[in-house]
């Protein structure tokens, strides 16, 4: 079943120079228990992408055309009240920087409480609990400690695990991530990703993941987007598209960083027992290079 429909979304800035068109209509659904993957080269439009959807772009950003719905419902004509009831309790999203998420002044504990009653519930003995399982999962050896500290004293990739761990709270259908472990090194990217992939497949919950990097459509996802200037240039299911890229510009880039079979054998048969980390294939604008 289709989790989120996103039809002709059209995104522009209005800056001082006149008005940038960063979104040029596009379409695309994620399904139940799907990961789909967003790449481009930088300035594509991918944070846009998601940004739109659940309308936290920063002004002068507006969705100037189209619909994203969420189980059958626009999230584009709601009212920000319902949206924020929303954004957290049905769909759960994990920034590029953990610590421009997490509150530097309040304790860990004291933000998972924060979620909780802003979704009308109470922060009992059990929600507490609910929040310690979920650290523990995301790979945090010492939840107990870390749930009495503060952001600053986190590693980037403990942050990284309790903005996830927050973004899971509430048990959202769908979770997006925009470069959820670009500021990571190789090894904690890939625990970090592994345990989204893993509570994501558990739950049959979708998500939506916009990276940099082929490697970790190759090892993660589904299905990709390709945006390239604004534009989805194509999309399909990574063994497709990988394998038989269909636009000149998927062509350029799979090209430009490794020739398309072996991008697919780095990421299935390269790593057979799953110890290696992500190949770091990275984007590159090939058509300016
Ligand atoms: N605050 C802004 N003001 C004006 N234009 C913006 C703003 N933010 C984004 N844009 C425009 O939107 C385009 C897409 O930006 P976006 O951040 O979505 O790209 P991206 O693919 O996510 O890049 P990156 O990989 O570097 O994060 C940019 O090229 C720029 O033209």
């Amino acid at each position: 079943m289709t989790r989120l429909q996103v039809q002709d979304l059209v995104t522009e800035f209005d800056t001082r120079n006149g008005v940038i068109r960063a979104l040029h209509g596009i379409s695309f659904d994620v399904g139940d228990s799907e990961i789909v993957g967003i790449v481009g080269e930088s300035g594509s439009g991918k944070s846009t992408i998601v940004r739109s959807v659940i309308k936290l772009l920063m002004p002068p950003g507006r969705v100037a055309a189209g619909a994203a719905h969420f189980n059958g419902r626009n999230l584009l004509e709601m009212r920000e009240r319902e949206l924020r009831q929303i954004r957290g309790r049905d769909i759960g999203f994990v920034a590029q920087n953990p610590f421009s998420a997490l509150n530097p002044v309040l304790r860990i504990e004291k933000q998972f409480a924060n979620i909780v009653k802003a979704h009308g519930q109470r922060f009992n003995h059990g929600a507490r609990q609910h929040a310690i399982d979920l650290l523990t999962a995301t790979g945090v050896g010492d939840p107990e400690r870390v749930v009495h500290g503060y952001a600053h004293e986190l590693s980037g990739g403990m942050a990284q695990r309790v903005v996830i761990a927050m973004a899971l709270y509430m048990n959202p259908g769908l979770v997006i991530a925009d470069e959820p472990t670009t500021a990571l090194d190789l090894t904690v990217q890939r625990q970090v990703l592994d345990t989204l992939r893993r509570l994501t497949s558990e739950s049959g919950r979708a998500m939506l993941i916009v990276t940099h990097d082929l490697g970790v459509v190759a090892k993660y996802c589904d299905r990709v987007l390709v945006m390239y200037n604004g534009r989805l240039v194509e999309q399909g299911p990574v063994s497709e598209v990988f394998v038989r890229p269909q636009d000149p510009y998927t062509v350029s880039l799979l090209e430009s960083v490794v020739s398309a079979g072996a991008l697919s054998l780095s990421a299935e048969e390269a790593d057979p027992d799953g110890t290696a980390a992500v190949p770091q294939i990275q984007l590159t604008d090939s058509r300016r290079a």
